[in-house]
């Protein structure tokens, strides 16, 4: 009660900055003095013009965090502008994020028991949030701060909601920022919106965050994260590694990680899952992880220190600024801006509906928590055995191991996905076309995948099968499934192999050596010829573009037509007789909306160009060369009026020739008439 009563001053000079404890994207984080309460408080220093909010619009979310008022909720004190900077006064967690902590000592991440109360705790901030309609919208271990008793506060509520995510941003501006690792599939996919449940997705992932000590996919580019997100089943606590983990954990995090937000739980519901009652007390959490931590300061220059040296080491060994954003990226500093147009329009293609797979075909397509879904939890059992999709390959745990694995995904894309995504990757048309993609898709493309044989023993783990695949199935009965349609993958006649026993995400054809990836492709992740691993490709896309930390903007280059030339346009006419509507229907959509952002474009361009030539011309005009000014838009309007303002003034005086010379005729008439002499001119 007593910190309400206090006003903190809102004046740069009533505060010390000491030393450095925290990095974020657009912020630097200080331990700092407030001079006039001699209390040690946090100070957030953002800088102003590395976001691309309004201060007005930041000022207001400061504002609402200041309201907050919850203590696992970290509140704002206090805000003010200093410069170019906006001051967010916080108190000062001593104990640092989860994530730090668990850099500096936790590598592989927490225990159990830890893990359970960090998130009872978190969940506790997201239930109060919630219910005071709020998302988060950016829950991972980076914002779970700990004081030195072991509280836990989940902290950037507010500020980078406003600085990254004010109202209709997405619509209004046409880019996207947020966490890819962390973000939910609908965040993604921007189609309808996303609600409180995005954070529960979060919140899935930040479990996994600290049961591992890095969230899934975390090791990959953002446009491979968003493909998988969208592609693959859900991560989960599924490897062998995992076997230390409770059923009820397991389950836990299964509810959350749900592609379907409908399906996940509320924080309401969740926080009555078992798994919680495995929860401890704060003081707890002080003495198992907190206690004998220098001081956060020291832990985060001696981290600054070791991942400044991994940076050089990288850069020594492959000179790949890549991959130097890359273990940017696993320092867990991460937020990305980039157009999503091109990805929403073919995360729009994908059939990621459980039920719709599961109606096609009940084998396939089910998720661990569709069974789960609307159900009450299950009991709290300790668990021996993984979860049904277990996976004992631990080297594909958090994703792709190799180009052949991406492809598999991204062969079900219903368009060809390395035309759409050619603009990214730099990926020209022969390369398209050694890869074996076609411009259209063949009717008969069809691609069968093996029985495996959780199918043959009926069981209904969707992820082990086709859960990779989004697409409507077209299913055959038989012992082959056969997914079929006119937008698949054109390299029909390779059959896929499912690799492993639960490698669930990865679909690999048999004869990967059939592709070329020779040539003048510029993909960002090439094979390996000697070896078959996966290097990173020391190339850059020309489209994605470094701005500070990972923001990648496209809004400049009408990336949206990149994908135009593989909109499979003659799909109409390749449609084979055995198509649904339902699966042209997306495809016809997706077209519509290419339509519409074509559009958009060639109107920006015509803008441009409408300028270019207007300033052109006042140029030439101001050098005394009159020459007739293009129309653009205002200019253009005050030019019409004035040419025909001046072809007024021109028939004007025309009329007036006319009127004088009839006048003298009439004079003449009449002075004939009179028999008066006949004026001379002067
Ligand atoms: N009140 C605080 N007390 C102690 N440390 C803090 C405090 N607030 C933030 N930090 C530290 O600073 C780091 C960066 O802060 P923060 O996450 O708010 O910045 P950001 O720019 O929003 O970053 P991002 O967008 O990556 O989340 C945190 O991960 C945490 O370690």
């Amino acid at each position: 009660m007593e910190v309400l009563e206090k006003k903190y001053p809102v004046d740069a000079k009533d505060y010390k900055l000491y030393e450095e404890v925290g990095e974020g994207v657009s912020a630097t984080v200080y331990r700092a003095l407030c001079i006039p309460f001699n209390e040690v408080v946090a100070i957030k220093v953002l800088d102003l013009e590395r976001c691309n909010n309004d201060l007005d619009g930041i000022r207001r979310e400061v504002h609402t965090m200041s309201l907050i008022d919850h203590s696992n909720v970290l509140r704002a004190h206090c805000s003010f502008t200093a410069g170019h900077s906006l001051w967010v006064v916080m108190p000062y967690m001593a104990g640092g994020s989860c994530l730090h902590i668990m850099k500096s000592t936790y590598p592989e991440g927490f225990e159990e028991p830890v893990i359970a109360t960090l998130l009872c705790e978190t969940l506790k901030a997201l239930l109060y949030l919630h219910a005071h309609g709020h998302i988060h919208r950016d829950v991972k271990a980076g914002n779970i701060l700990l004081d030195t008793n072991g509280t836990v506060k989940l902290a950037d509520f507010g500020v980078s909601a406003c600085m990254f995510d004010t109202g209709d941003r997405q619509r209004s501006r046409n880019t996207f920022v947020g966490t890819p690792c962390w973000m939910a599939p609908e965040v993604m996919q921007q189609l309808h919106g996303y609600d409180f449940k995005a954070d529960i997705w979060s919140f899935g992932i930040t479990a996994l965050e600290l049961a591992h000590g890095h969230a899934p996919f975390s090791k990959y580019p953002p446009m491979k994260v968003l493909l998988m997100t969208l592609q693959n089943a859900p991560p989960g606590l599924d490897y062998e590694r995992d076997k230390r983990f409770s059923k009820s954990f397991k389950d836990m995090v299964a509810a959350c990680l749900v592609k379907d937000p409908k399906k996940r739980p509320t924080s309401e519901k969740l926080f009555k899952h078992p798994f919680f009652k495995h929860a401890k007390s704060y003081e707890f959490l002080a003495r198992t992880i907190l206690d004998g931590l220098p001081p956060l300061g020291e832990r985060f220059r001696v981290l600054k220190v070791k991942e400044a040296d991994l940076l050089v080491q990288n850069n020594a060994l492959n000179g790949d600024k890549e991959q130097l954003s890359q273990q940017e990226y696993i320092r867990g500093i991460s937020a990305w801006n980039f157009n999503l147009e091109d990805l929403k329009s073919q995360a729009a293609l994908i059939q990621d509906d459980d039920s719709s797979s599961t109606a096609e075909n009940p084998d396939l397509g089910l998720n661990r928590m569709d069974i789960l879904d609307d159900q009450s939890f299950p009991t709290d059992k300790p668990s021996s055995e993984g979860t049904n999709h277990s996976n004992t390959s631990n080297s594909h745990e958090d994703g792709f191991d190799d180009l052949d694995s991406l492809e598999g995904s991204l062969a079900s894309f219903p368009i060809q996905p390395l035309q759409a995504l050619k603009g990214y990757f730099d990926i020209g048309e022969d390369d398209m076309k050694s890869i074996g993609y076609k411009n259209a898709s063949l009717p008969d493309a069809k691609v069968h995948f093996q029985k495996t044989e959780n199918e043959q023993l009926g069981r209904t783990d969707g992820d082990n099968l086709v859960r990779s695949s989004s697409l409507p199935q077209f299913v055959s009965t038989g012992q082959k499934k056969v997914l079929s349609g006119p937008l698949l993958y054109e390299n029909a006649s390779s059959s896929w192999k499912q690799i492993g026993d639960g490698d669930r995400d990865n679909m690999q054809p048999r004869h990967p050596s059939d592709r070329n990836y020779s040539g003048p492709i510029s993909y960002r992740q090439r094979r390996d010829t000697n070896n078959n691993t996966l290097v990173e490709d020391s190339s850059e896309g020309s489209v994605v573009q470094r701005k500070g930390r990972f923001q990648v903007m496209s809004d400049a280059t009408p990336k949206g037509s990149t994908c135009l030339s593989s909109v499979p346009g003659s799909t109409a006419g390749l449609t084979p007789p055995y198509l649904s509507a339902s699966a042209i229907l997306p495809t016809l959509q997706y077209i519509l909306q290419q339509n519409n952002l074509q559009r958009d474009e060639i109107t920006k361009l015509i803008k441009h160009v409408e300028l270019d030539n207007l300033c052109e011309s006042a140029d030439a005009m101001s050098n005394g060369i009159s020459q007739t000014l293009p129309i653009s838009v205002k200019e253009g309007e005050l030019l019409t009026q004035v040419m025909q303002l001046q072809q007024r003034i021109g028939s004007l005086v025309d009329e007036l020739q006319r009127q004088k010379l009839k006048n003298a005729q009439l004079e003449k008439q009449l002075n004939a008439f009179v028999g008066r002499p006949e004026k001379t001119k002067d």
